[in-house]
């Protein structure tokens, strides 16, 4: 018997143990203790952990002691984001790499530190020898993001000074890390498709003197082509992805795991399980997933009533999961907008054109349009809810051919600068390790001797 079937047959056993975990913990302990759930303020904000000087969200005015919701802000290093994107689109520049050095070092690179840096990306272009066939074609996963923290970790074997948190190792290995992620990410997809998909395998050579956006497209296509249009537009989610403040769930958590002086692979693995979950960056393939079940069960997609009657379905947990979710909608922090959905939104539109699939733009943009206000009635919540990052990331990532399989791992290519950036502000500024409290709340129980247990 093997251990799938041996799993099935323990799954009676399983539902039966699990029916002893009964208990919750009661919802007004929470109240009683004061207990900061999800690390929230009451007004929902988040609770004051630390400092940064990295990125920065923001999402409302203060007006007279009130909160008052603007539209969403993102910004870099102090520098906004559209300001950030808008200059090297004007200079004509793909804009990941820039942002990589603008994230970690807190400037803008000249030219000859641009060059410099590229050159050490492209040096780095590269997996130590055997690592593809030992722990790659050999190892294959069904999920990418679980295949890629797995070759981080194993990435720790390979390093001759894993464990030194000097600064200039943990930027060195930070710096190979972004280099490598394109190269982890695209490989782990081709074992899938041969392993699992049971399609031919190829294997591109990474080019060191293409850029992270290239060299993804590079990696993943059979004939290595793509056209200026779509690395353009992967440059441009590259960027938007790169980082998010010290909050977030995946960097908070480089945070905890950094303040522990553990390794960089170790704190890095970690934030790509965080990052995985469909409540943060693994909502872009649950969006698409959401999608699909509207369309099979909507049958004019531009008719804003019925996007309505299913958005309330949904949310109701009568639809598609049950989770009550409408993924890619709600945001911990903006209230508004989200400024990386609001472009993302744009370039969709655009493409959606060019490619004929307005009907399909039509229907994420009513379920956009309509999801605010069923949600307050639904949910009794006078919480905005707006687009966020995910929302059509997934639909202009499809549109640019780029398999449903890369899109959250195409979040990771992208995050690794905010992490590496905020781990080596944890090692140079945290300088405590991160412990809040768990307050106890069960009863005493006695020892019984085993004849007396039931
Ligand atoms: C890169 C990123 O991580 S972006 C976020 C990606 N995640 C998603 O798109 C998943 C859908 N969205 C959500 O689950 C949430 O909006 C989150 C996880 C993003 C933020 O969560 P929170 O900060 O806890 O949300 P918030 O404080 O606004 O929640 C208030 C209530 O609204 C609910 N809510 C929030 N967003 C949604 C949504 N999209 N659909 C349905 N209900 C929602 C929450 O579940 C919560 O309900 P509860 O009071 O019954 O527990
Ligand atoms: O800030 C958050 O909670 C989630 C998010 O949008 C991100 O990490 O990009």
């Amino acid at each position: 018997m093997n251990h799938m079937e041996n799993d099935k047959d323990n799954q009676i056993v399983f539902e039966e143990l699990a029916k002893k975990i009964s208990s919750k913990i009661e919802d007004e302990n929470y109240t009683k203790y004061s207990v900061k759930r999800g690390l929230r303020n009451s007004d929902g904000t988040g609770v004051l952990v630390g400092l940064t000087e990295i990125g920065d969200v923001r999402s409302y005015i203060m007006c007279e002691g009130e909160k008052i919701p603007t539209e969403g802000k993102l910004m870099y290093r102090g520098l906004n984001i559209m300001d950030l994107v808008n200059g090297f689109q004007k200079e004509k520049r793909l804009g990941f790499e820039e942002c990589c050095y603008l994230l970690l070092f807190g400037k803008l690179p000249t030219q000859a530190q641009l060059n410099q840096f590229t050159e050490l990306l492209g040096d780095y272009r590269e997996l130590p020898e055997e690592f593809t066939e030992n722990h790659i074609l050999k190892a294959p996963s069904n999920n990418l993001m679980n295949k890629i923290a797995r070759s981080v970790l194993t990435l720790y074997s390979y390093d001759d000074n894993p464990d030194d948190t000097s600064i200039a190792n943990v930027l060195r290995q930070s710096i190979q890390l972004i280099s490598r992620f394109p190269i982890l990410a695209t490989y782990g997809y081709q074992a899938k498709r041969h392993y699992y998909d049971k399609e031919s395998l190829f294997i591109h050579m990474p080019q060191k003197n293409l850029s992270t956006a290239e060299n993804i497209l590079y990696l993943t296509r059979p004939d290595s082509k793509y056209t200026k249009l779509e690395v353009e537009l992967l440059d441009l989610a590259l960027v938007l992805h790169a980082e998010h403040g010290g909050g977030n769930n995946s960097t908070f958590t480089t945070h905890v795991i950094s303040s522990t002086g553990t390794d960089t692979y170790s704190a890095i693995a970690g934030a790509i399980g965080s990052l995985k979950g469909p409540l943060h960056g693994g909502a872009n393939s649950m969006v698409l997933e959401m999608i699909e079940d509207f369309k099979a069960n909507i049958e004019n997609w531009e008719d804003e009533e019925e996007v309505a009657a299913y958005v309330e379905k949904v949310l109701r947990k009568e639809a598609f999961n049950h989770s009550g979710l409408i993924y890619g909608m709600g945001h911990a922090v903006y209230t508004l907008s989200d400024p990386r959905a609001v472009l993302l939104k744009e370039k969709a539109e655009a493409l959606s054109k060019e490619k004929g699939m307005e009907r399909e733009f039509s229907l994420y943009k009513n379920i956009e349009l309509v999801t605010p206000d069923i949600f307050k009635r639904v949910k009794e919540n006078d919480k905005v809810v707006c687009a966020n990052v995910d929302f059509y990331s997934g639909f202009v990532y499809n549109m640019l051919n780029i398999p449903r399989d890369l899109h959250t791992p195409i979040f990771v290519i992208a995050r690794i600068a905010g992490w590496s950036a905020h781990r080596i502000e944890e090692i140079i500024s945290g300088g405590r390790i991160i412990r809040p409290a768990y307050k106890n709340v069960a009863k005493g129980m006695e020892y019984l001797p085993m004849e007396e247990r039931y």
